[in-house]
């Protein structure tokens, strides 16, 4: 076969993960395919990636056709910078009143929801705006944002309340946030047992090589996002790739609380892949 697809996140959140990949410093065998978490979601239920970050409440929703890469995810334990709530007037006056919801985020949206409805206890009048407007596209009175747009929206100032996701579901949950989780497709697994395994390895090196470079990726950072490294080294440090007992109890604490508020059909089964030789490690959500 042609080299497989991976599929990566296109915001900052992905460079301390990518940069190594994408310039050279730990090759990876695979093309790497940058995009909105939404476009990802999508792009491999349609089979137009082997390999990719997808949205966890995604997977929650097609897990039968996925395999989840261990010990490998986008989170966060607290705050994380970017996903964020910011409002006109503070969250508890947004009932009936207009607040936007990014359209590039699956997960996001239904955390959001879930506040609302469990912790806000608030019933704005939710709209989805159309992909490649700015944030505050129909003068909403609060908008969620995700990634690279979300650190502009805090740091421009605009709107006096901020509430961080991350932070929030802490609050709540005192859990981890699995935002994304990465994930194979099954029959690319099957097929390709080693390649998948050389895709993992080079995941892993390379977000090692981010932990022993964290002053080079401020710097590529800073310049993309056009701020200064500091608070690129400080986003950095809100950020989290692993996927241990808490990260796992924090996304089956998610699937069950989106299931509960009717966000999720059914109870999730999570199927980690446990590599080329060792059986794949099954979990239920309730
Ligand atoms: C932490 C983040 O988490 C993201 C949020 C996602 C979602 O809401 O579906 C998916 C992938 C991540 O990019 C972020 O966007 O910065």
């Amino acid at each position: 076969m042609e080299w497989p697809r991976l599929g990566r996140v296109s915001y900052l959140n992905c460079l301390p993960l990518f940069y190594a990949l994408e310039t050279g410093q730990v090759k990876v065998p695979a093309k790497i395919i940058a995009d909105h978490p939404a476009v990802l979601n999508k792009a491999f239920r349609q089979g137009e990636l082997e390999v990719t970050a997808v949205s966890s409440l995604a997977y929650g929703k097609f897990a039968e056709e996925a395999l989840v890469l261990p010990g490998l995810s986008i989170s966060c334990y607290g705050k994380v910078g970017s996903v964020v709530l910011v409002s006109r007037v503070p969250v508890a006056e947004l009932g009936g009143r207009p607040l936007s919801l990014t359209p590039y985020s699956a997960t996001s949206v239904v955390l959001l929801r879930i506040l609302l409805q469990r912790f806000y206890h608030v019933a704005p009048d939710l709209f989805i705006r159309p992909a490649g407007t700015p944030p505050d596209w129909g003068q909403p009175e609060a908008l969620l944002a995700i990634g690279d747009e979300a650190l502009q929206v805090v740091r421009a100032g605009r709107y006096p309340f901020v509430y961080d996701l991350g932070e929030e579901w802490r609050q709540l949950t005192g859990k981890p946030m699995v935002f994304a989780l990465w994930v194979a497709r099954r029959d690319f697994a099957a097929a390709y047992p080693e390649e998948l395994a050389g895709i993992w390895q080079a995941l892993q090196a390379a977000r090692a090589w981010g932990k022993r470079h964290p002053g080079t990726l401020a710097a590529v950072g800073a310049q993309m996002l056009g701020v200064e490294p500091e608070f690129i080294e400080d986003y950095f440090t809100l950020l989290n790739y692993d996927l241990d007992w808490p990260h796992l109890e924090g996304l089956l604490t998610f699937y069950r609380l989106a299931h509960a508020e009717g966000l999720l059909l059914h109870p999730v089964a999570l199927e980690i892949w446990g590599g080329e030789d060792e059986g794949n490690y099954r979990l239920q959500s309730a």
